[in-house]
């Protein structure tokens, strides 16, 4: 008998139920002496002993559907160590559970912050299998996560509904994308929807930059400018900034967001009208697309084998194509940023994108 607990934690996103179901698919091809539970919204399930027992059937039909058939919570990994408000320790009320339950193996569907959590309870002894899912494409150790590009392509549709609306008023329109700490959606929905200016969290900008670039395209016939904003853009002053200062500031900050402040920087410098547009969380709803769709049934069905295997402390991933698995200890604690120096970066560039750098 194998005993599989299934969890899913963090932002929720496009294809986690498609990657479940992967994972069930490819362990039922192979045995049917099998027990899954499913913990409800995240580790919290692990926890209170939240869970559901589910059959290959649940995982039917799934494919298509966005959001996470077992629920979501989030909260700073660094509570992880601290009691509960009834003075339960969490990491070993996790334990018990495992252990009172017998499972053989812990899958876990999570982002960055989820890494740690999962390497948290492989240090403590847990058998573990991770798959890496997050819009924000920010896991180091894997080429991409699923959620990413279907987040990318919502983007960009509200890219290419704005260009046309923009180009009617001869506005300047700032698009705000998710990613606080990390541009990848913002860089890809960027270059896919021709935006002019793409500003992410690791290139800082310089507003004289931006206003130039405003500028030079109304004098070349050409009155309305798109910039596609990451959540994290931070200007050239304030990356000099201690993450202390910095953090000091957002919280702060008038503004609801950066696009926010954006405006106001422009607007004090041109006579322009601006406009903001924020997508928000319609970049994580609703079916993946069939990119996602494909990559986590291979993620699924890559983590499947490594139960199957008994290979456990892994992160399943993507290198060059390819699905392979890597150390958790490897990914716990990382984070995969956009590189400044990447050729995208140059190649957009040269197509004339400004980056509000130079
Ligand atoms: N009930 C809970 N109590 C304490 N911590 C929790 C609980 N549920 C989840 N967590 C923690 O929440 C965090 C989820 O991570 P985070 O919010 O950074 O999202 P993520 O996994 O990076 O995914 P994404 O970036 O795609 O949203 C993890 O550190 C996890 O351990
Ligand atoms: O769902 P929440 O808690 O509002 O978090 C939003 C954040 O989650 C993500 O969608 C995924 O990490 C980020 O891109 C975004 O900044
Ligand atoms: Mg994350």
């Amino acid at each position: 008998m194998l005993r599989i607990g299934m969890l899913t934690s963090g932002g929720d996103c496009q294809a986690l139920n498609a990657a479940m179901r992967g994972v069930v698919k490819g362990i039922y091809s192979k045995t049917d002496d099998v027990e899954i539970y499913g913990f409800q919204d995240g580790y919290k399930g692990l926890m209170y002993s939240n869970f559901e027992m589910l059959t290959s059937k649940d995982f039917s039909g799934i494919l298509t559907r966005g959001g996470t058939i077992l629920g979501t919570s989030r909260q700073p990994f660094k509570l992880m160590r601290e009691p509960d408000a009834n003075g339960l320790d969490k990491v070993e009320a996790m334990k018990h559970t495992y252990h009172k339950l017998n499972l053989n193996c812990l899958v876990i569907l999570g982002g960055n912050g989820t890494h740690k959590t999962a390497n948290l309870l492989r240090e403590e002894g847990l058998d573990i299998i991770t798959l890496p899912k997050t819009i924000d494409n920010d896991l180091w150790g894997t080429d991409m996560t699923f959620g990413f590009q279907s987040a990318v392509d919502i983007a960009t549709d509200t890219i290419d509904r704005i260009h046309t609306t923009a180009t009617s008023h001869s506005r300047v329109f700032i698009i705000e994308v998710m990613g606080h700490k990390v541009g990848y959606v913002t860089l890809h929905a960027g270059i896919a929807g021709g935006a002019d200016i793409i500003l992410l969290p690791e290139i800082p900008y310089d507003i004289d930059v931006i206003a130039d670039v405003i500028e030079r395209r109304a004098q070349a016939g050409k009155p309305f400018t798109i910039l596609a904003v990451a959540e994290g853009a931070i200007s050239k002053e304030d990356a000099l900034l201690t993450r202390k200062e910095y953090k000091k500031k957002i919280a702060e900050r008038k503004y609801p967001s950066i696009a926010y402040e954006l405006e106001q920087q422009i607007q004090e410098k041109m006579d322009k009208e601006v406009r903001i547009t924020v997508p928000g969380h319609t970049q994580r709803g609703g079916s993946p697309c069939a990119y996602d769709r494909v990559f986590a049934t291979r993620a699924g069905a890559k983590a499947a084998e490594l139960i199957l295997n008994g290979q456990f402390g892994y992160m399943v991933a993507m290198k060059n194509g390819e699905f392979t698995q890597v150390p958790l200890g490897d990914v716990a604690g990382k984070l995969k940023y956009v590189d400044p120096d990447a050729s995208i970066i140059k190649e957009a560039k040269i197509t004339g994108i400004s980056f509000g750098d130079e």
